[in-house]
């Protein structure tokens, strides 16, 4: 039989007070799927990974978690870990200790604490004071915590807050093998290229409702224009080329001899454009849209949203 869906919400609303955090919000994260959470400071990606941790309960809507449904008591559901606002450490206790304490607070006597360590890269320092760890690491050691308990769901807000980027890669393969073998993860980043190398499919929260959810790939369609940063062997040949293709429109207004030409187009004139480069003998050294797919969408939706 098939694995139930990680998270299925269906009209999700929460208040606090008059301030309405979460509006209507529907959710599905399948088995094995890394799934991004983005949106505006105040959206509500805390309030709802909070939700999904049991850590406060919906005022409207239906909320399954690994198939079972979520009652009204404040709970952490069976299978699910992870942390909002920052990991809950003991900063007097070593990396070890704190989580041989944790493992002893759930009654669990578990011999994978070296593992969980020696997996988030703390292996060097798990005899070290937390007090003295740098936010990435207390964030690896977060996650560690999260591992002991071998979720078949990860929550983390913000994960990658104060990761160097040999932290972030280590902490990125982490999640990514855990996926493959079938643990759903739901995280939230302010970073779209973070989420746009990790996730399959996102949610874009504004102001408490879904602006978009689902494969990244469906955030940008063919026919959506956006701008490209090219860069050419000839950019004055490139320049008259970008002029007379059809569906191409430069931005800047450059003179011919500046390298870097800024366009916008969709994808159907952009491969004419880099076809008759080609024809034209015209070498392209660079060519990538100035802001991702991603985060032309997020700022796009977000944008629209307002103003309704
Ligand atoms: N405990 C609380 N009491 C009152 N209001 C709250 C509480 N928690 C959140 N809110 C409000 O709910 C809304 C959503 O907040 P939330 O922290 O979920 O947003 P967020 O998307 O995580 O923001 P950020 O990116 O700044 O972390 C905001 O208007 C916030 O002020």
């Amino acid at each position: 039989m098939d694995a139930p869906p990680s998270v299925r919400a269906r009209g999700i609303t929460k208040y606090f007070g008059e301030v309405v955090a979460l509006d209507s919000v529907d959710l599905d994260v399948a088995p094995g799927q890394v799934h991004g959470l983005v949106g505006p400071n105040g959206a509500g990606k805390t309030t709802l990974l909070g939700l999904l941790l049991g850590l406060a309960v919906p005022d409207r809507g239906d909320l399954e978690i690994l198939g079972t449904p979520v009652g009204r008591a404040l709970a952490v559901p069976d299978g699910v870990a992870g942390f909002v606002d920052g990991p809950g450490l003991y900063p007097s206790m070593t990396a070890k200790q704190n989580l041989a304490a944790l493992a002893r607070l759930r009654g669990d006597r578990t011999t994978s604490i070296d593992d969980a360590i020696d997996q988030v890269g703390l292996t060097d320092v798990a005899d070290d004071r937390v007090r003295g760890f740098s936010l990435g690491m207390r964030q690896r050691l977060g996650l560690a915590a999260a591992l002991l308990t071998k979720p078949r769901l990860l929550i983390l807000d913000e994960p990658s807050n104060g990761l160097d980027p040999a932290g972030k890669k280590h902490v990125y393969g982490v999640l990514t093998r855990l996926a493959a073998d079938g643990t759903a993860v739901m995280l939230s980043s302010h970073r779209m290229d973070d989420v746009e190398a990790l996730c399959s499919e996102v949610t874009i929260l504004s102001t408490g409702r879904v602006a978009f959810s689902g494969p990244i790939s469906k955030l940008a369609s063919e026919d959506s224009e956006l701008d490209y940063r090219v860069r050419t062997s000839d950019p004055a040949v490139a320049r008259r080329i970008a002029r007379e293709t059809k569906g191409i429109r430069l931005r800047d207004q450059e003179p011919d001899s500046v390298e870097l030409l800024v366009i916008s187009s969709a994808v159907p004139a952009l491969d004419e454009f880099v076809k008759r480069l080609v024809r034209d003998d015209i070498a392209v050294r660079e060519l990538a849209p100035v802001v991702s797919p991603l985060e032309a969408a997020f700022i796009a939706l977000t944008e629209q949203q307002e103003t309704n």
